[in-house]
């Protein structure tokens, strides 16, 4: 069957994740693997609107499975957002000949690249983010990697806890989502574990929590608290204040974006980016890829949009059996 493009674009946009460079490697020699052209864009949409393109070959790829970041570099565009800009974006892809276009983003970036397809340029985006916060999907490129480095930072700051019998709470990212902080709770062992989509605001259970944990003999207490909730500083003071115990908040922060992607990350990657080259090369647009049931799957990107995604209750469930079996 012959192709139905003839140059594939690849960009990154929105927050870096590790595995992105997978996904670009995967995306350039699977497209050059298919005879077709590749051209990198630079700065995500930004980069797109100041035709920052360069060509890409199989040796542009290389030493780069293993780098988190993005080669591409990667931006957030306001002026991408406006019909002008849109319209712009989809003229200089005509301009440079690019007739697919592989865009590796969250779901900011899903609605660029809908707008482009809408404009004509078939594009298939990829869920690159580490907040898992992709509903069509089960696995996101970089949320691997990044829970692994809370999980690793989290063991790190509960050796200096447990020494100083301290209370530490720990913020971890996710913008608005809990699924970092809901695996690092468990992976970590946590005593607490608040997470936006069932936080209830009630200090005074914590703080009873933390005074029963001390009762007992408990020589720390962890607190894993999702960005989304925020306010970790605040809620150390109010909780040192009304325990007597030391406590200690820390907002692990940009760690958590950057390092060598875990394997999970570098194969899955890369099988999703091998995917969106053969969709386009099958004529498909608009579409994302996500994964799910042990497989990849695809989208319309609208419909992928306005699907919903909450923690999954048993986990949560779990979490909590697992934190408060000590307690009474
Ligand atoms: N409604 C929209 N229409 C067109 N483009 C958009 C729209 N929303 C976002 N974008 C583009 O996508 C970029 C990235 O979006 P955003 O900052 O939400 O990050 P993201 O892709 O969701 O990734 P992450 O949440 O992991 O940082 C924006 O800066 C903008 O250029
Ligand atoms: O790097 P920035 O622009 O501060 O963005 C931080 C946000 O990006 C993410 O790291 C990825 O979406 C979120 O977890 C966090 O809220
Ligand atoms: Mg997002």
């Amino acid at each position: 069957m012959s192709n139905k493009v003839s140059t594939i674009g690849v960009l990154t946009s929105g927050g870096d994740a590790p595995g992105m460079n997978a996904a670009i490697r995967a995306v350039v020699r699977t497209a050059i693997a298919n005879g077709l052209k590749v051209k990198g864009i630079r700065r995500g949409y930004s980069g797109l609107l100041e035709e920052d393109i360069i060509d890409m070959d199989a040796s542009s790829v290389s030493d780069i499975i293993q780098r988190g970041g993005t080669i591409l570099y990667t931006a957030r565009c306001l002026e991408f957002k406006t019909p002008e800009g849109q319209q712009k974006g989809a003229e200089i892809c005509r301009k440079h000949g690019i007739d697919g276009l592989v865009v590796i983003g969250g779901d900011g970036s899903f609605q660029g690249a809908r707008k482009l397809a809408n404009l004509g340029i078939n594009t298939v985006a990829l869920p690159g983010t580490i907040d898992l916060d992709i509903a069509c999907t089960d696995y996101t490129i970089g949320f691997d990697t990044a829970v692994n480095t809370a999980m690793e930072a989290i063991d790190k700051v509960r050796d200096t806890s447990t020494s100083h019998e301290r209370c530490s709470i720990i913020e971890v990212m996710g913008r608005n989502a809990g699924y970092i902080a809901l695996w690092c709770g468990i992976a970590n062992g946590a005593e607490d574990i608040l997470i936006t989509e069932r936080y209830d605001h009630d200090e005074a259970k914590i703080i009873e929590n933390i005074k029963h944990s001390r009762s007992i003999g408990k020589k720390h207490h962890i607190i894993v608290n999702a960005e989304g909730i925020g306010d970790s500083n605040g809620m150390a003071k109010r909780i040192e204040a009304a325990t007597g115990m030391e406590t200690r908040a820390t907002i692990i922060g940009h760690i958590q974006r950057g390092g060598s992607p875990t394997c999970i990350d570098r194969v899955y990657a890369s099988e999703m980016g091998a995917y969106a080259v053969d969709l386009l090369c099958k004529g498909e647009s608009n579409r994302v890829v996500g994964y799910r049931s042990g497989g990849l799957v695809d989208y319309d990107i609208q419909e992928a949009l306005e699907m919903q995604k909450d923690i999954d209750q048993y986990l949560y469930d779990v979490s909590r059996t697992l934190s408060r079996s000590l307690q009474s």
